[in-house]
C-alpha cells in the first residue's frame, strides 16, 4: 500500500462524543458512516418518521434520549429540485424547522448538514463561515433557506457545509455518487467527458462522519466548513478513478457549459476546514489520500 493509501491517524473509527446521538437518514451515504462510528449512536430511518411531519419527529426525540441529533435527511437530487421546487422546500426547509423546534423544545443539540452550493464560485479562494452566500439553483436555495430556518427555530445548532459527498453506501437520494458513476460508465463506455471548469472538494463520508464526531466532541455551535483539504476538478478527480480502476474508456475533459444540465453549479466550491480545523485539533486528509482509501475499501 502507497504512503497515499494508508489510513491517517486521524481517521479512526472508534468515536469521541460521550452521549447518545441521533442520527436521522442513518442508512444514508453519511448516517451509514456516522452509525460505525460515532461511540452511542442512535439510528432513525425514514420509516421511523418523516421529519415533515412534526408530531412524529418529536415523539421519536423524546423518546430516544439523545443529547444531539444529526440531521443528514434531504431532497437532494439536483436537478429533480428544479421541477419538484415543493417537495425540495418541504423536506429541505419546513423537515428542518420541524426539527430545529422540536430540538429546542427538548434542549437537544441539533446538528445540520448543508452544502457548498450556498455559494455562487465567484470567489475563486476558499468559502469561510461569514462569507455570504448566493445560490444559484432551487436545491441550493433550499437548503440555504433550510440554514435559516434552523437558525430561526433553533436554540443550539449547528451547520456543517460540505462539498461532492461519496463513501461505502452510495447517495440512497441519488442511487448512487460521482465515483460509482465514474466506474459504471468507465466499464460500459468508450469515451466519457468529465467537466474540468468546476474547482472542488469532493469529500469521503468517513471523513466528514469522523470529523462531526469531533465537532460534537467539541461543543461546536454555528456554521462549520468541512470538507476534505485540498481541491481538485471533477476531471482531475474523475483521472484518479480512471488510473486507480484501470478503466478502459478513454476519458475526456469538457466544459461546464457543454455538460448538458438543468442545473447552474458553482464553478469553484472548495470550502476552508479553518474554523473547524482550529476549534477541534482535527486535521481534515487531502482529498486524493480520502479517494484512495475510498477506492481501496469498494
Ligand atoms: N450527496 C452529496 O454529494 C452531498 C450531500 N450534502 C448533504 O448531505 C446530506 C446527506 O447526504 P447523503 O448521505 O448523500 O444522502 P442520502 O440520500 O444517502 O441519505 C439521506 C437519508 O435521509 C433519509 N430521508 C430522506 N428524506 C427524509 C425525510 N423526509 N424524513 C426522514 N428521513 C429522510 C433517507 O431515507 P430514504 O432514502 O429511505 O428516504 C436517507 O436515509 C444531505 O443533507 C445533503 O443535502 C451536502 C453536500 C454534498
Ligand atoms: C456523471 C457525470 C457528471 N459530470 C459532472 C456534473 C457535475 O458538474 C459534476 C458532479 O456530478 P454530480 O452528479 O455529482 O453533481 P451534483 O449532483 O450537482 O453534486 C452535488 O450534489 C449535491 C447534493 C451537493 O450538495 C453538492 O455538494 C454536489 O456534490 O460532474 C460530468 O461532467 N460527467 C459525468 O459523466
Amino acid at each position: 500500500m502507497s504512503e497515499q493509501e494508508k489510513t491517517p491517524d486521524t481517521a479512526q473509527p472508534a468515536g469521541i462524543m460521550d452521549q447518545k446521538v441521533g442520527i436521522i437518514g442513518a442508512n444514508g451515504a453519511l448516517g451509514s458512516d456516522l452509525a460505525r462510528i460515532l461511540r452511542h449512536p442512535v439510528p432513525a430511518f425514514h420509516k421511523d418518521f418523516d421529519i415533515c411531519d412534526y408530531d412524529a419527529a418529536r415523539a421519536w426525540l423524546e423518546k430516544s434520549g439523545v443529547a444531539a441529533v444529526i440531521n443528514t435527511a434531504a431532497f437532494h437530487r439536483v436537478p429533480d429540485c428544479e421541477t419538484e421546487y415543493a417537495a425540495a422546500f418541504e423536506v429541505n426547509v419546513i423537515g428542518v424547522r420541524n426539527l430545529a423546534r422540536a430540538c429546542a423544545e427538548l434542549d437537544i443539540h441539533l446538528c445540520h448538514i448543508s452544502t457548498d452550493y450556498v455559494f455562487d464560485g465567484t470567489k475563486k479562494a476558499p468559502y469561510v463561515e461569514t462569507d455570504s452566500p448566493a445560490p444559484l439553483s432551487i436545491y441550493a436555495i433550499s437548503k440555504l433557506a433550510g440554514e435559516y430556518a434552523l437558525e430561526a427555530y433553533g436554540k443550539r445548532t449547528s451547520i456543517v457545509r460540505s462539498c461532492g459527498l461519496y463513501g461505502r453506501v452510495p447517495t440512497r437520494a441519488k442511487g448512487g455518487n460521482f465515483v460509482n458513476a465514474m466506474i459504471k460508465l468507465g466499464t460500459e463506455r468508450d469515451r466519457v467527458t468529465v467537466v474540468n471548469d468546476e474547482i472542488v472538494c469532493p469529500t469521503y463520508t468517513f471523513d466528514l462522519a469522523v470529523a462531526i464526531d469531533r465537532l460534537l466532541a467539541a461543543g461546536g455551535e454555528g456554521i462549520f466548513h468541512i470538507n476534505q483539504n485540498g481541491h481538485t476538478t471533477w476531471f482531475d478527480f474523475a483521472k484518479v478513478i480512471f488510473e486507480a480502476r484501470g478503466l478502459p474508456a478513454k476519458l475526456e475533459p469538457i466544459s461546464a457549459a457543454s455538460f448538458q444540465s438543468k442545473v447552474q453549479r458553482p464553478s469553484y466550491s472548495v470550502l476552508s476546514n479553518e474554523k473547524f480545523e482550529k476549534l477541534t485539533g482535527h486535521r481534515m486528509p487531502d482529498w486524493e489520500n480520502a479517494l484512495r482509501r475510498h477506492l481501496a475499501e469498494i
